[in-house]
């Protein structure tokens, strides 16, 4: 099956190299042109423009870094719209909020397209690996014909109906990742600073009823300060940001969200966009008394 893949970030260079592996044909496109020499060394073939992908391909895949990326490789000059048409299908896998991906659905179907939303769990080993957990909606037949790729790329895909249910789904478990990433990262600046050995909390933490594989596998790296971005920092601010808007929408309160928001900002402020999230950490082992 020949699919088209737009964006070659640390997900969409994985992503798409997944797919070349298994067989896949696939045409890449990345606002950076240059990234995509790696994949084509793979067997991929470049696309310039996201319209020329489109125009080649039945089904397209982006996976951007956030609305406004989405929303302009949809709209812009030389975009998907210009050569969506029906029988194409186009599917957003970028973690965007609702109403950009209903705006970008409504663009697609106008023009005859088909639009599935398919924001992913798993980072950037799962992605490469092909173990993401896929939360699809939007149209059905899409998501049945889109089955062959997902299986790919991700270890279980839910159908979760009309766009926006995906988007919503992803920023609500982002939206208690970032908590979490929060609370843990305060637990180990406590047990540091009140003399205990942080190494032992980890091991005593992965014994118990609140082990996870976010602990157990950053919590090493974390405590030598190693922040290799797996998942930038700027996109989980990012994403506490597009959940908060969703709690505000619906007038949830969420306190706790909107500390560990408070967090994240604080180290894009000082620089650490790029670095993973874990880097939270550092900014809380800054606050002294
Ligand atoms: N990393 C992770 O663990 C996970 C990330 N996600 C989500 O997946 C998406 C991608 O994440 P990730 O790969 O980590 O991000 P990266 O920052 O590594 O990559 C972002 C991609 O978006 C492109 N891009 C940014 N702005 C624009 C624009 N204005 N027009 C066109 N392209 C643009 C970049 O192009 P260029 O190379 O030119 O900069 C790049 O290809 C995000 O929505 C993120 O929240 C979801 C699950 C896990
Ligand atoms: O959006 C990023 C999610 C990262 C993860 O699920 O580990």
């Amino acid at each position: 099956m020949e699919v088209g893949f737009l964006g070659l970030g640390i997900m969409g260079k994985a992503m798409s190299m997944n797919l070349l592996k298994n067989g896949f044909k696939v045409t890449v496109w990345n606002r950076t042109l240059s990234k995509c020499n790696e994949l084509v060394e793979f067997g991929a073939s470049i696309g310039e423009t996201p319209a020329q992908v489109v125009k080649k391909c039945r089904l397209t895949i982006a996976m951007l870094s956030d609305p406004a990326a989405a929303l302009s490789v949809v709209f812009d000059k030389d975009g998907v719209l210009e050569q969506i048409d029906s029988g194409k299908g186009y599917i957003d896998m970028s973690t965007v909020d609702p109403e950009t991906s209903s705006k970008i659905s409504e663009a697609i179907t106008s023009k005859g397209g088909a639009f599935l939303e398919a924001p992913v769990s798993g980072s950037k080993q799962p992605a490469e690996t092909g173990q993401l957990v896929i939360l699809a909606a939007g149209d059905k037949g899409l998501y049945e014909e889109s089955i062959p790729a997902f299986d790919v790329l991700g270890k279980k895909s839910f159908f979760l109906g009309q766009v926006g249910n995906g988007a919503k789904m992803k920023l609500v478990v982002n939206m208690i990742m970032g908590s979490m990433m929060n609370a843990f990262s305060e637990g180990l600046v406590l047990s540091e600073r009140s003399g205990l050995n942080p190494h032992d909390l980890l091991d005593i933490l992965d014994l118990g009823a609140i082990a996870n594989p976010m602990f157990r596998g950053k919590g090493p790296a974390m405590l030598k300060s190693n922040h290799s971005p797996a998942f930038p920092l700027k996109h989980q601010q990012k994403d506490m940001r597009l959940a908060l808007a969703l709690g505000d929408e619906n007038a949830v309160s969420m306190p706790v969200a909107a500390a560990a928001n408070e967090s994240f900002k604080k180290a894009r402020s000082m620089g650490l966009g790029d670095l993973d999230f874990s880097a939270v950490y550092e900014i809380l082992k800054m606050t002294k008394d």
